[in-house]
């Protein structure tokens, strides 16, 4: 049977990031793919001008009926919003079972704008955490869940300790943001695993997180082990990235597309 995935996350407009870019990365990776919108966001490459979250209860009502009807092989979770938003997804997934969780707590666009209120970390922390598989911040998300500083890859490893230790399987800090080669580390508690790529000089980075993270649940719906997922994921992004390009009038998107990424090199 095909690997099936759910999306739970914000949904943008242009097509770069959110939803879109995930259900895109599914796609390639021969995946199929299935949403559950969390929040609405008018948004193109140069920023996010409105963000209209939808009520709990259609929420929770849009995984029920997935989960009731489909068997689920993994769930990734983007923009949440607001504090009730992650409870009720946490308490959706837990009703449900749900198995292999890939959690990216999205925090800010990269055009700046606020995508999680500061009150939902909490929730965040205490209810998503415990459950996830794999939980893949950017530097500033994991300063943020931590409350020190992320900028080398020292301090990428300690706040994958940190972040360990409040109940996640396992810990990708994406070093996108870092100088140099674009390298992401893996803990699972008790070793770490580089994974490093050059950095492509571009501004067109539009939804990379999103698609990283999908590209892990894509993985994972297909059996990959976590370091296999991860490994997948990463060629992934960087072949996306490759072929990102100008779109609009500002940042553009990731590329997706199948032809190369039939050819994911495990
Ligand atoms: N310029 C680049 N060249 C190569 N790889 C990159 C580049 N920028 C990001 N990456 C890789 O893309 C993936 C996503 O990392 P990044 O740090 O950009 O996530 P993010 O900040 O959460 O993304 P977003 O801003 O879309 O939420 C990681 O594997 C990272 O190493
Ligand atoms: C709905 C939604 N989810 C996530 C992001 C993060 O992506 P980026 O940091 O590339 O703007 C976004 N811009 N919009």
């Amino acid at each position: 049977m095909l690997a099936t995935a759910l999306t739970i996350a914000g949904s943008d407009s242009s097509g770069g990031a959110g939803i879109q870019a995930d259900l895109k990365t599914f796609s390639a990776l021969g995946v199929f793919g299935m949403s559950a919108i969390t929040a609405i966001t008018a948004q193109n490459t140069l920023g996010v001008s409105a963000i209209r979250e939808l009520d709990e209860a259609i929420i929770a009502a849009q995984i029920a009926a997935v989960f009731e009807d489909i068997p689920v092989g993994a769930v990734k979770i983007g923009m949440l919003s607001s504090a009730a938003i992650t409870r009720t997804v946490a308490a959706t997934l837990r009703q449900y079972q749900a198995k292999s969780i890939v959690v990216d707590p999205v925090m800010i666009s990269k055009s700046g704008s606020r995508l999680l209120h500061p009150e939902a970390m909490t929730a965040l922390k205490e209810q998503l955490f415990p459950m996830a598989d794999v939980v893949t911040p950017n530097l500033f998300e994991a300063g943020e869940l931590v409350g020190f500083s992320v900028n080398t890859r020292n301090d990428m490893e300690e706040a994958a300790r940190a972040l360990h230790a409040l109940g996640p399987k396992h810990i990708v800090v994406k070093g996108g943001h870092l100088e140099g080669a674009a390298c992401d580390i893996l803990f699972d508690g008790h070793s770490f695993v580089y994974f490093e790529n050059e950095r492509i000089n571009t501004i067109h980075t539009h939804g990379t997180g999103c698609t990283f993270s999908s590209a892990i649940a894509a993985g994972l719906a297909q059996k990959l082990s976590i370091e296999q997922a991860v490994r997948q994921a990463k060629y992934y992004i960087t072949g996306a990235i490759t072929h990102g390009f100008s779109l609009g009038h500002g940042v553009g998107p990731t590329h997706h597309f199948f032809e190369l990424y039939q050819k994911a090199g495990l």
